[in-house]
């Protein structure tokens, strides 16, 4: 590992490869604003009025004549349409008819930017988040079913049984996912009539290869085998104590074209999202937001599942109202035109908007043993200590993941990080990061030591999972309240659902920034770091005889067992396989080498 004292007093060649990421971080978080600066706010963009009738003939006047109206126009469209990433600004535009005293029509049409807060519109939950209360929108069903109008008629809908599909919310490598509505009067799930809404997963099966056979000698896909062993993983972790930490697994339908996964909804998004909005997380979020994953952790380990992809794209979150920062609570890291404000931490509540954060995704999960069976083969009390203990160790794949997540939370960037897939590789097997400067220095120590626990690459000295819920730094006080009220949480989720719904026509609107090309970088270091963990944790349990059974349904991903050369298969291939359909990584190149932006290179084979 090598440490930098100063980055500035250094030549460009010997910097680290995370420092160009962090600035171009820091600049695509600047230019989300660079619209919004341009204008004071109240002022008048744009104004564009047409008269028409009345005594003379049809007129047509600018009320801004040196401007011509198109700029205008693509000036008022341009900075809605970052306001609506930064959440800070609005532009509105007002269409208005009146007559004048002529007796003439006049049709007006007007952008003004405010200072609306439209990502942070109330969620009619100004309401104090410990209070327990009457939600006047559960109480008015027929108000609130007036508003869930599908926004078209999917083709996905055809197949489905008793779930209304209203909007799409996400897109993975080989699903669209859909918010949805439980068709009340149906029977199709007992569990589904307690979720005002939910989360429909789609995935297309002739998207899904029907073997293992045909995914080796066919084209890649994901197989049937491993959307079926995700159902079942997550309907397994969807139970027990504890559970409530994990997106809960409501039900699942084979059509003749699709599968559907149905789950809760969490409607504020993905953790990686609001990353790139406000840059980083102080710590106290950051703190909020790794002591829930921790939480969802514990409960899977003590299931035997290994989630096997922590990263914020998979940490989903519901909202909460934003209360804006009473101080300045800049780092001097910070460029204080751009830095989004985080807003007020409220303890046991949350911040930045961000309140309960749930563990999605379990496509990569694998079930290492079995905590409630009758079955010898795999059970921990038939299991020699050895075995035992080596399991443990493939649990630590999921520590590093942590330990990544929070890395990025801190200072908005991740750990590992080259723009070459090899040395990129080499890096994460290396445990080569550094706490940057200036971008670490206001970090706590006590952060900082959790970070290096978490990160520390031999897995018998990296944090257990209990190691970490005792962690100083992430005890520093309560930083989340688990509220079991099942029926005052759903009645949080209704009354969010209309936020949701905004939120997702806005992200939809501009996604650029998500998937602008550091956030696409901060992506795939986390899937090469996630695939690397992967392929160490499979290597340390195909050393361990004993292992159980339940590897018999695992997919042959890594094909050879000679671990040397499991190690020089081409990674890129690998994480493709072992990723399968949760894996974004290549259509994400695939999209951005039509688009231009500048990726990691594709590797050649390791030889
Ligand atoms: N339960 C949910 N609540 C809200 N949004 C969700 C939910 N599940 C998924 N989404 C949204 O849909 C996106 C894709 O879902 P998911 O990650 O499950 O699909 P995937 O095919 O496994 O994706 P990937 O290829 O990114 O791994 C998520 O990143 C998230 O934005």
């Amino acid at each position: 590992m090598f440490k930098i004292k100063n980055i500035f007093g250094k030549k460009k060649d010997q910097l680290p490869d995370q420092v160009p990421l962090a600035r171009q971080r820091q600049e695509e978080a600047s230019s989300r604003k660079v619209g919004a600066v341009d204008l004071e706010q109240g002022q008048n963009l744009y104004s564009d009025t047409k008269v028409y009738g009345g005594s003379g003939s049809e007129t047509e006047t600018d009320a801004f004549p040196s401007i011509p109206v198109d700029t205008l126009i693509a000036k008022a469209r341009d900075i809605q349409r970052t306001a609506s990433m930064s959440g800070t600004t609005k532009v509105s535009s007002q269409r208005s008819l009146s007559d004048d005293s002529n007796n003439r029509f006049i049709a007006s049409e007007s952008f003004a930017i405010s200072s609306e807060q439209i990502e942070r519109v109330p969620l009619s939950d100004d309401i104090d988040e410990d209070e327990d209360y009457e939600d006047s929108s559960v109480t008015n069903e027929s108000q609130m079913e007036e508003e869930e109008i599908p926004e078209t008629t999917f083709p996905e809908q055809k197949e489905l049984k008793g779930y209304f599909l209203i909007n799409k919310i996400g897109e993975g490598a080989f699903s669209a996912v859909f918010r949805g509505i439980p068709d009340k009067n149906s029977s199709q799930s007992f569990l589904a009539k307690s979720f005002h809404e939910v989360a429909v997963k789609v995935i297309l099966k002739k998207e899904v290869m029907e073997t293992k056979g045909a995914q080796k000698h066919g084209t890649k896909g994901a197989t049937k085998e491993q959307v079926l062993k995700e159902v079942k993983i997550h309907r397994l972790v969807s139970s027990g104590e504890g559970s409530e930490k994990v997106v809960q697994f409501v039900d699942f339908q084979e059509t003749e074209h699709y599968y559907y996964i149905i789950q809760e909804i969490l409607s504020g998004g993905e953790i990686f999202g609001e990353i790139v909005k406000y840059t980083y997380f102080s710590e106290d979020l950051s703190r909020h937001v790794i002591k829930q994953l921790a939480l969802a952790v514990r409960h899977l380990h003590s299931m035997g599942v290994v989630h096997r992809d922590i990263k914020p794209e998979n940490l989903l979150f519901e909202p909460i109202s934003f209360i804006p920062s009473k101080t300045n609570k800049l780092r001097k890291s910070d460029d204080p035109n751009t830095k989004v404000d985080e807003g007020e931490f409220k303890p046991a509540v949350g911040g930045g908007g961000i309140g309960v954060v749930k563990l999605a995704d379990f496509g990569l999960s694998k079930q290492i043993y079995e905590t409630n069976t009758k079955t010898p083969c795999g059970t921990v009390g038939y299991t020699a200590p050895e075995v035992v203990k080596d399991e443990r160790y493939s649990m630590k794949v999921d520590m590093w993941g942590v330990g990544c997540v929070l890395y990025t939370l801190l200072c908005g960037f991740p750990p590992f990080y080259d723009e070459k897939i090899d040395i990129l590789t080499e890096k994460i097997a290396r445990g080569e990061y550094t706490f940057l400067r200036p971008w670490w220095d206001e970090i706590s120590s006590g952060a900082k030591n959790c970070v290096r626990r978490l990160l520390e690459v031999d897995p018998h000295k990296r944090y257990s999972i209990d190691d970490l819920l005792n962690d100083e730094w992430l005890n520093s006080y309560d930083s989340i309240k688990i509220n079991n009220d099942s029926k005052l949480h759903q009645k949080r989720k209704s009354r969010n659902h209309l936020y949701h719904k905004k939120k997702m026509a806005l992200m939809q609107r501009d996604s650029s920034l998500l998937y602008s090309p550091a956030a696409n970088a901060m992506r795939d270091a986390f899937d090469v770091s996630n695939a690397v963990q992967r392929i160490e944790g499979e290597k340390r349990e195909n050393h361990t005889t004993n292992l159980s059974s339940l590897q018999e349904d695992e997919e042959d991903l890594l094909t050879s067992s000679n671990n040397n050369q499991k190690y020089n298969i081409n990674l890129e291939e690998n994480m493709f396989q072992l990723s399968l359909n949760s894996s974004t990584i290549l259509k994400r190149r695939n999209e951005n080498q039509t688009i231009g932006t500048n990726r990691i290179a594709i590797p050649t084979l390791i030889e």
